[in-house]
């Protein structure tokens, strides 16, 4: 049962009641009234706009309320006020022109707890902790510093996975969720802790079962928008116990990284073997000064939780839409094809720079980023004061979900073809991650945006390179490839409702 549902089948009941307590209260809230606020779709006492959301996708369910209110709607879930931004022009606004008034993160049980109180980048407040913890998660784990070795473990993971695509039996159906997912794993592990710990399940689970328990406490609560009756039945319904047990795996998960890293005395390592964990224990022994931060061991385990909660599903998920939809379009597959294999020939190895020359791939990771940005919503903001968004006022502690899925999905923006994957309409448009153009905004923008932004969107094109270049790609059981089902699936990160199972063919060269 989602959220939603548990939220309305607890609340309905004593609906009626606590309608007239709401009445009351909104003769207090008449100042409210004088300001010119968003247009708001029908809202019900107490549960606000949360009936709009039921059973429904959440993102689809916002852009659907969109196209008759606007696209900057204010909604109500439970207590709290939100605006939901579904235009490039307003989401330019927000992350752009008024960037520092929104820069900064709601609170919400789930995140204080699985970020130690918000020590963390992704989830914590806009302060001076969240700039010194931004500035190490960069420079010691995406920067210059970390990038030969990232470039080194990326391509012999690949070329692993190759490997043993190669050996299957022929007419081996693969299951490319699982697969990528291995291969993901591996990379950021061993990149960020050394080694792959991939295969060491965790008290019983393994890291996939604890990480996705823990996207499911970072989605929110009945506590988080009902602030006392909430907080109570997140208590009976068994979610606080499901948040502790949840915290405690991944906490376990991640402390037994760092004992491994703290019982290799230093000396046995040499500079260019460090890995990410490393340098975060060298940043813990030094003195605190003003140019070099001194790591708490809660720092040090919020940056590592953020590295496996942000750095690995998001990467798996655009993998996995990029191949289904290249499955489901021949034409776009032949002609990806012929670019990969004219450019590579019978070299043994694709490089990271071979990538500058297939500007067609980069075209299909961006389409592929447009209709699926694997989080459609971003992570949730907050206004910080009071400020004026396409001439609506925006009160302090409005929290903001920019609706990236809407956006790249906008017939105003993209025009009528817009539910095509068609990557070739990328060919005269001026559109970089990262750029000054919202027209999509998978990766977010400004102060909060994705700083993996890059090296996660090359990662994405080396692997498809790959598995595109060695093998032909096939659906089992006679399906046809235009028929792949594409139902989405989960909230905070959407994947593919069922998994994405191809038949790799080894390519034949012609002599
Ligand atoms: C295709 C892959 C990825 C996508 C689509 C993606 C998307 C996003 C989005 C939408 C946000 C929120 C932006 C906002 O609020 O404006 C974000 C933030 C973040 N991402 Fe990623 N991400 C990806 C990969 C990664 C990787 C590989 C890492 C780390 C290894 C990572 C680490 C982070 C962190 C730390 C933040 C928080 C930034 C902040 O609040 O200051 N992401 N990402």
């Amino acid at each position: 049962m989602d959220i939603i549902t548990i939220l309305l089948s607890w609340f309905l009941p004593s609906f009626f009641i606590l309608f007239l307590f709401n009445k009351l209260l909104k003769s207090s809230k008449s100042s409210m009234a004088t300001s010119n606020l968003p247009p708001t779709p029908l809202k019900l006492p107490i549960i606000g706009n949360l009936h709009q959301l039921l059973g429904k996708h959440q993102h689809q369910a916002l852009w659907q309320l969109s196209r008759t209110h606007g696209p900057l709607m204010l909604l109500h879930f439970g207590s709290k006020p939100y605006i939901i931004v579904s235009s490039s022009a307003i989401a330019k606004q927000i992350m752009k022109t008024h960037d520092l008034d929104f820069c900064t993160r709601p609170f919400y049980q789930g995140t204080k707890q699985l970020t130690y109180n918000y020590l963390d980048v992704a989830f914590s407040p806009y302060d001076d902790h969240w700039k010194e913890m931004r500035k190490v998660f960069v420079s010691e784990l995406l920067g210059p510093k970390r990038a030969g070795y990232f470039n080194h473990v990326t391509e012999t993971e690949i070329e692993g996975v190759v490997r043993s695509l190669s050996s299957l039996p022929s007419g081996t159906s693969v299951n490319l969720d699982n697969k990528l997912l291995a291969l993901v794993f591996g990379i950021v592990c061993k990149v960020a802790f050394g080694k792959s710990y991939r295969e060491e399940p965790f008290r019983g689970a393994t890291l996939k079962e604890i990480l996705d328990e823990a996207k499911k406490m970072l989605g929110g609560s009945m506590g988080d928008h009902f602030p006392i009756l909430g907080r109570v039945l997140d208590k009976f319904s068994g979610w606080s116990g499901r948040l502790d047990e949840c915290f405690s795996n991944l906490d376990g998960y991640v402390q037994m990284v760092l004992d491994e890293h703290l019982n290799h005395s230093d000396g046995e390592i040499s500079e260019n073997e460090k890995d990410f964990v490393h340098a975060l224990i060298d940043l813990s022994s030094k003195e605190k000064s003003c140019d070099q931060c001194y790591l708490t061991k809660d720092d040090m385990k919020a940056l590592i939780m953020d590295v496996l909660t942000g750095g690995t599903d998001t990467i798996v998920v655009t993998m996995v839409w990029a191949m289904s939809e290249v499955a489901r379009n021949p034409r776009v597959m032949q002609k990806l094809q012929s670019e990969i294999r004219s450019g590579i020939g019978r070299k043994p190895k694709i490089e990271r720079l071979d990538l500058t020359n297939m500007p067609y791939l980069k075209m299909v990771v961006k389409e592929t980023l447009r209709l699926h940005p694997p989080a459609p919503l971003l992570l949730p903001r907050e206004c910080l004061s009071n400020c004026q968004i396409g001439g609506y006022d925006v009160m302090p502690k409005t929290r903001v979900l920019i609706n990236a899925w809407g956006i790249g999905r906008d017939p105003g923006t993209w025009g009528e073809n817009v539910a095509e994957f068609y990557p070739e309409r990328f060919v005269n448009l001026e559109f970089d991650f990262g750029g000054d153009n919202f027209d999509m905004v998978p990766f977010g923008a400004g102060r909060r945006s994705c700083p993996a932004f890059s090296s996660a969107a090359t990662t994405v094109e080396l692997t498809i390179a790959n598995l595109l270049h060695w093998f032909d790609w096939e659906v089992p059981n006679g399906l046809k490839m235009e028929d792949l089902d594409m139902e989405e699936n989960g909230s905070l990160v959407v994947s593919r409702k069922s998994p994405l199972c191809l038949v790799p063919k080894n390519h034949t060269w012609q002599e």
